[in-house]
């Protein structure tokens, strides 16, 4: 067997040395459910022989820690610090990072979504799991779009923010450049409320399914971010600034699940208030089945507003269909005026968002290579 070796062309004589620009590295922010899902799943398949930047550091908001030996013993490392007293993140101060570098954003903070202009800003690319980017007030997503339109050749990698990576945002984008445009989104849209009324059959109460969802990384770590409907509202939002619409939060009707006494709870009394939910989810769950129904909520943007809620819907309705954590989303546009575009799968869960992270991750590595 031969081996071939590719050689250096020599230099052409006169011309210049291109300039070598320093490799990008990654900076994770995030070391709970999704982060430490990204850094084994960026380990695992960088001991399979794919080519990834290097981690440069993580942090959460204790501690942050280098990340240039052993990213998974960092991530522990980062898991175990104690609490921080007060102050600023860690991160802050100290993140080093330069242009063509690349932050991961898997945390649900408002203060790190706030960083996501001034990073691009600064030519720095950022992929987020993190919705309060694009999800939240109208100004950060506009001072998001036009950090990137200052500098062109700087990503914002947004996949895992709606649908943990389906491609719906995607396909939004897409069809708007292609001339479409977007009347209608229907659909499924929070993975943990998808699991929790696909399961909710009566035979245990909906606050111990809660439990269950939230334990298997499903739920937002404030699990009332989905029971009231912000979860949802955020990522319609997404979905409508993507198809053009620039909406602000309060144009959202959002119909909470949550009894006041819980949405008003301390986070350390949210476990236990939990319970408040059952009786009026068992009540319309009897209600539901009694008129060959099933309860699902359901996101809907069209031209005449934007609603999220819980629906009683018929057993034979589309939006049904799902299973599990399913999202099932229907786009309807001038394209797809009679039938509308589908889009099902899993929309929950540290390995599909994990793997949505590094998708997004790869196509800026390549684009900057
Ligand atoms: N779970 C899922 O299926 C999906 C989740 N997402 C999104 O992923 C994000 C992360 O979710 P998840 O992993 O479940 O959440 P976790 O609560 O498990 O982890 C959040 C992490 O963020 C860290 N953090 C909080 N504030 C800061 C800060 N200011 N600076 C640095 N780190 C900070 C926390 O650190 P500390 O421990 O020190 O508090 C923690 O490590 C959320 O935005 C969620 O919406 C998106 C799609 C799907
Ligand atoms: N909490 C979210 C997680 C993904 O975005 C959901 O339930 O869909």
């Amino acid at each position: 067997m031969s081996t071939v070796v590719s050689l250096p062309l020599p230099a052409r004589r006169g011309a210049r040395s291109p300039v070598q620009r320093p490799a990008p590295r990654l900076a994770l922010l995030g070391t709970g459910t999704v982060g430490s899902a990204f850094v084994a799943r960026c380990e695992r398949l960088r001991a399979q022989g794919m080519a990834l930047p290097a981690f440069a550091w993580l942090s959460n908001s204790r501690v942050l820690v280098n990340g240039e030996g052993d990213p998974r013993r960092a991530v522990e490392e980062a898991r175990a610090a104690p609490a921080r007293a007060g102050g600023r993140p860690p991160w802050v101060e100290n993140e080093g990072l330069r242009s063509d570098d690349i932050v991961i954003d898997a945390t649900a903070s408002d203060g790190v979504a706030g960083w996501h202009s001034e990073w691009l800003a600064r030519g720095i690319h950022m992929v987020t799991a993190n919705k309060l980017g694009n999800g939240a007030d109208l100004a950060r997503a506009q001072a998001i779009a036009a950090a990137q339109r200052e500098r062109p050749g700087v990503h914002y990698g947004d996949s895992a923010t709606v649908g943990a990576g389906l491609p719906l945002l995607r396909s939004i984008r897409e069809l708007v450049a292609g001339g479409d445009r977007i009347r209608m989104i229907e659909g499924v849209l929070s993975g943990s409320l998808a699991w929790l009324f696909d399961r909710y059959d009566g035979s245990r109460a909906f606050s111990e399914l809660v439990r269950e969802a939230r334990d298997a990384g499903f739920t937002e770590p404030d699990p009332r971010d989905d029971l009231g409907g912000e979860d949802v509202r955020r990522k319609l939002l997404i979905l409508a600034r993507a198809a053009g619409v620039p909406l602000e939060p309060h144009a959202v009707q959002v119909e909470s699940l949550l009894p006041e006494a819980l949405a008003q709870a301390t986070p350390a009394q949210v476990d236990e208030r939990l319970v408040l939910l059952d009786a009026d989810l068992a009540e319309r769950r009897r209600q539901a089945c009694a008129d060959g129904a099933q309860l699902r909520f359901v996101g809907r943007f069209d031209d005449d507003g934007i609603s999220v809620g819980l629906r009683a819907l018929p057993d034979a309705h589309p939006l049904c269909a799902g299973r599990g954590t399913d999202n099932l989303v229907a786009i309807g546009s001038c394209r797809y005026r009679e039938q509308p575009l589908v889009i099902r799968g899993p929309g929950a869960g540290a390995e599909v968002t994990a793997a949505a992270l590094l998708d997004d991750v790869l196509r800026i590595a390549r684009a900057a290579a």
